[in-house]
């Protein structure tokens, strides 16, 4: 059964009152927006990324984002080193692939960071397609050439080889664990035109993820920025500028009212009711 808005608020409080300690080894393009974001929510960012560290700071957080939009040497060792960490305390952390399947490098790292089981994965269709092996799945570097629709099946399939709950992201989102598919509609036609907006829903699962268990975690992540999203893209008449000052505060602001008149949640991968 999928979530109703009334869980998926009840899970939006507990955040709030929690407030988790979410790390972030995060790309240079999204860490503002992903802290800012994650501030909105009524979570706590740091963005922590030295190989010196990072498995000591992973002590502290409640979550872990691992991103690797702007990847090096450097930060893929201490992606590993944290990701370990928080394995070893199984605690929760959320891969996202960016732009896995343009470059040998980047779908190895991806690869071996999917070997250390996060708890959940999030892309949009052209990387998690790549990630699930799919031929041809390839992005326009870190954007999609694909429909989110088209890459739910990937997504399953990705979920059960993987163990990972699974995200997809685009018109309609999806969230699978291999068995159960939930959609998720709202959102903004603009959204894929302001960057890192992916990035930091994916740190926003994160944060969902220190309160709710995987499916969960990932649902109720969607369906807030879902709907925020939405009342962002509805104040942004004159182009995408102010959309992510708009998506914080639509964060900020977001109510039991809001997310029922701006998302709504499906059973599985037809369109959301
Ligand atoms: N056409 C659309 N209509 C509504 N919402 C959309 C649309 N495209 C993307 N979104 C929303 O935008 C957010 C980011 O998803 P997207 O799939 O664009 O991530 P991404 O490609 O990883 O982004 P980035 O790499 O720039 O951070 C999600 O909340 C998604 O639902
Ligand atoms: C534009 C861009 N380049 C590397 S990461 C990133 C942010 C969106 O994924
Ligand atoms: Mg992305």
């Amino acid at each position: 059964m999928a979530m109703t808005i009334d869980e998926v608020f009840v899970a939006l409080t507990d955040l709030r009152a929690r407030q988790p300690l979410v790390q972030n080894i995060t790309n240079f393009v999204s860490m503002s927006v992903s802290a800012n974001a994650l501030l909105a929510l009524g979570a706590s960012p740091a963005m922590v990324h030295a190989e010196e560290e990072v498995g000591d700071f992973a002590k502290l957080a409640d979550a872990l984002v691992v991103n690797i939009g702007t990847l090096s040497p450097a930060w893929l060792r201490a992606m590993k080193k944290a990701a370990e960490a928080m394995g070893e305390q199984q605690k929760p952390w959320v891969l996202d692939p960016v732009a896995t399947g343009a470059t040998p490098y980047r779908s190895e790292a991806a690869s071996t960071l999917l070997s250390l089981r996060p708890t959940i994965v999030r892309g949009n269709a052209s990387e998690i397609m790549s990630l699930a092996g799919e031929a041809g799945a390839l992005g326009k570097g870190v954007d999609s050439l694909a429909g989110s629709d088209q890459a739910v099946e990937a997504a399953k399939a990705l979920a059960r080889t993987s163990g990972s709950v699974v995200a997809v992201t685009g018109t309609t989102d999806y969230a699978t664990d291999g068995e159960e598919v939930v959609s998720v509609t709202g959102g903004h036609a603009l959204m894929p035109r302001s960057t890192a907006l992916g990035c930091a829903l994916s740190a926003c699962v994160a944060a969902f993820s220190a309160v709710r268990p995987p499916l969960a975690a990932a649902t109720a992540g969607l369906a807030v920025y879902a709907a925020a999203g939405r009342i962002a893209g509805e104040r942004c008449d004159n182009g995408p500028g102010h959309l992510p000052a708009e998506l914080c505060d639509a964060l900020f602001r977001m109510d039991k009212d809001l997310l029922a008149a701006h998302c709504a949640i499906g059973a599985g991968s037809g369109e959301a009711e």
